[in-house]
């Protein structure tokens, strides 16, 4: 944890002793905005579910409290520059830019042992190709999409979806592109009595300008933010008939089944674009243990065109149940008394959402996914006859082919993944060493 951007005192906003000092830079937020106290007051003001949480970060992550972003000294602290800019000068590290792995390749049927991998150097499709082959093993971190979309293009999957798509199977493995799971989101928008929102900046090119310019001038002012400088994980009401239909989809008591994100301006997450004129507080809510489950699957068999991705965004009624709570929930945090004279009302679609079916409907038209996708290559248990992975995270049924990235993630974290990205790859780290 380093200091914000604006170096204002933290005291009370985040508990210290609960962090570390990891290669990954946090701070708190460095601009304020006109919410940021409001929010506060009112998770105070109304406890219970909506209760204040000085740390959401320090393990136990419901409540409403402080975004901590992975910004360190303004700007974007990343696996990139906390992990691998210090080490490029390795002797043994090569980074190949503007190239992309096309397929993984066996040498060897018996044991299937795929250690090869093949890579286009120009990352076009005239591009040469050439292989490369691991002696220990190959570590694919492609990423949620294209960590299926590799293993598919190499004939890993599910043997007569590849069959049907012109690819030979090599690998009989169902769980290749299957459980795609994201948090669904939606923009609930009120229109608010301020000038002082960043809709003005976003449609003035000179204000946009002045931002811009003060930021990489100084590293200071509203672009040092995310923009949400508040949030919240909460759990479903007690009595919430969701949870009888459903159980408890999430991993325990003290995980959230909803998210609230609060952003001075209108967000233009969704099929609307910012309004011309007006102010706004979008109040962006979550589902963050959905039951929806989409997948990947290939489009054509070139690896140079995107694979479908159907994220299935609300398709689990469990999941429409609770965005829809969240809602209701959104609209009594911001009745409350901290935000009178401030907020007047909602705005668009969302004024018109006024019964449990409508609410619905908005949150079918509006849902968009937080891009915190996982799951499309699944870790299980060794024996188990479903996943992709095993606890080691080698691909089942091939030998010195491993999967380190979100992709293996069994079920949805009920936060932001990035940490647990990280947390896995430290993991795995220690698992690589270990198994040299
Ligand atoms: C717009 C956006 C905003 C987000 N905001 C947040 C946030 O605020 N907080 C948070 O916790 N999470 C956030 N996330 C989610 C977070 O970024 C991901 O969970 C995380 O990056 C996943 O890590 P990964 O290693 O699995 O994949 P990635 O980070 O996607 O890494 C995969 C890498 O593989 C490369 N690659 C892909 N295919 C090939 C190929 N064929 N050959 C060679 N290289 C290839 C890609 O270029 C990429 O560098 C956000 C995601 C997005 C898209």
């Amino acid at each position: 944890m380093v200091p914000p951007a604006d170096g204002h005192d933290t005291i009370g906003q985040f508990i210290p002793s609960a962090h570390g000092n990891g290669l990954v830079e946090v701070s708190l937020p460095g601009f304020p905005t006109q919410l940021d106290d409001r929010v506060i007051k009112t998770s105070k003001q109304l406890g219970g579910r909506f209760h204040y949480n000085v740390d959401l970060n320090a393990g136990k992550a419901l409540g409403f409290g402080w975004v901590q972003s992975s910004i360190g000294h303004s700007r974007r602290s990343s696996g990139a520059t906390a992990y691998l800019e210090p080490v490029l000068n390795r002797t043994n590290l090569d980074v190949l830019t503007n190239t992309i792995a096309t397929r993984v390749l066996p040498s060897k049927n018996s044991p299937l042992t795929l250690n090869i991998v093949e890579i286009a150097t120009s990352g076009q499709p005239s591009s040469p190709r050439h292989n490369i082959t691991a002696t220990q093993e190959l570590i694919v971190s492609a990423g949620v999409v294209n960590t299926p979309h590799l293993l598919l293009l190499s004939g890993i999957g599910p043997s007569s979806a590849l069959r049907t798509a012109g690819i030979t199977p090599i690998l009989d493995l169902h769980g290749v592109g299957q459980n795609f799971t994201d948090h669904p989101f939606i923009p609930n928008y009120f229109t608010v009595n301020s000038n002082a929102t960043f809709d003005d900046v976003l449609r003035n090119e000179t204000i946009f300008s002045a931002n811009l310019a003060q930021y990489m001038a100084s590293g200071q002012g509203l672009f040092v933010i995310t923009p949400a400088n508040t949030q919240s994980f909460m759990r479903l009401p007690k009595s919430s008939p969701l949870l009888k239909r459903f159980g408890d989809p999430s991993s325990g008591p003290g995980s959230g089944h909803t998210e609230f994100v609060f952003m001075d301006g209108f967000a233009a997450f969704g099929p609307l674009p910012q309004p011309s004129t007006g102010h706004f507080l979008t109040l962006a809510t979550a589902v963050v243990s959905p039951l929806s489950r989409g997948n990947i699957s290939l489009s054509t068999t070139s690896p140079f065109d995107q694979p479908l991705i159907d994220p299935a965004v609300l398709t689990h009624e469990f999941d429409v149940g609770a965005i829809v709570q969240s809602m209701k929930d959104a609209q009594k945090f911001v009745s409350a008394p901290a935000w009178d004279g401030f907020v007047v009302a909602p705005f668009g679609d969302l004024a018109q959402a006024t019964t449990d079916e409508l609410k619905a409907a908005y949150a079918k038209k509006y849902a968009t996914t937080v891009n915190h996708p996982v799951g499309t290559a699944a870790m299980s248990p060794k024996q188990a006859n479903w996943g992709v992975v095993d606890p080691d995270l080698r691909v089942k049924g091939v030998e010195k082919l491993r999967i380190v990235d979100a992709s293996i993630f069994p079920v949805i974290p009920e936060v932001h993944p990035q940490a647990v990205v990280y947390t896995v790859a430290e993991r795995a780290a220690d698992l690589i060493l270990r198994s040299l």
